[in-house]
């Protein structure tokens, strides 16, 4: 058997896709659309709180195209935690207008590929704090689900650690050119949801997700053993804008 590689985890992850329901919100009265809306700023408030006190965080982003309108990633220490916004969200006025479209659980993973023989990851405070990252205010998200083949030929799972970490390594050095432009959240996702990991990508400048996930499927790592599922890419919102969105 391969040697498996050691995963860090931190915060628990939920994506929540939502669409919403234009006819039901166009047909409701005034004062039900605003009593639907003070109702979510009031939980997006809450949200904020939770992040203030570095006890999770939140990324909202409106979704470019018709898989959803709508992506709430939260981070929380536990799955109950998750649990609790979900169903607070679905008991909450604006639920009404709002379908459910898709989601991902998953947790904050750091693999030891590149970890430093001898050293306790969980003293670095760098790697502490990547297990429970403030989630970046960039101006846009992209989300992918992916995984790691397993087919006779090209088997992940199979390869020796050496050769796994020499891909990584190579993998890691594509993804620092990116400094300052692009910053990933990896979550893994095994026995929780239906792939192997969560890419969450955030950047100011949405075509450097293009151009980073482009300049991977050359690299042999994503072009030998990546599968990748749907692709969500999308705009940050505000409090403000989620307003306008909504209010027209
Ligand atoms: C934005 C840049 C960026 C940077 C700097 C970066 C670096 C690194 C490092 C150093 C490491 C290994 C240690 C760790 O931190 O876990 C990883 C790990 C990982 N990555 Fe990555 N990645 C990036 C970006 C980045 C992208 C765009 C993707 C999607 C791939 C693609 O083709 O679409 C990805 C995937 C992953 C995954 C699935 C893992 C876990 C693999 C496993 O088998 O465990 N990643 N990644």
């Amino acid at each position: 058997m391969s040697e498996a590689a050691q995963t860090l985890e931190g915060w628990y992850a939920l994506h929540d896709f939502r669409s919403i329901d234009w006819t039901a919100w166009n047909a409701a009265a005034t004062a039900e659309r605003e009593e639907a809306l003070s109702g979510l700023m009031e939980l997006i408030g809450q949200w904020e709180s939770v992040e203030e006190r570095k006890e999770g965080s939140l990324a909202l982003y409106a979704i470019v195209g018709q898989k959803a309108d709508l992506v709430f990633m939260h981070l929380r220490e536990t799955l109950e935690e998750l649990n609790a916004i979900e169903n607070e969200f679905n008991r909450s006025a604006i639920a009404q207008f709002t379908k459910k479209e898709y989601s991902y659980v998953s947790v904050v993973e750091l693999s030891n590929y590149m970890g430093q023989p001898g050293v306790d990851p969980m003293q670095v405070p760098e790697i502490s704090a990547r297990l429970k990252p403030i989630l970046p205010k960039s101006g846009h998200i992209c989300f992918y689900p992916m995984n790691k083949r397993r087919q006779l030929t090209d088997n992940w799972y199979m390869l020796p650690m050496e050769d796994r970490r020499n891909m990584m390594r190579s993998h890691g050095m594509i993804g620092r050119s990116y400094a300052g432009k692009v910053k990933q959240i990896i979550t893994g996702s095994v026995g929780f949801d239906d792939w192997e990991w969560g890419v969450t990508l955030f950047a100011d400048d949405a075509l450097q997700f293009k151009k980073l996930v482009y300049e991977m499927r050359f690299d042999e790592v994503s072009a030998r053993y990546g599968e990748f599922g749907p692709f969500y890419v999308g705009n940050r919102l505000s409090r403000e804008s989620l307003a306008e969105l909504l209010r027209g």
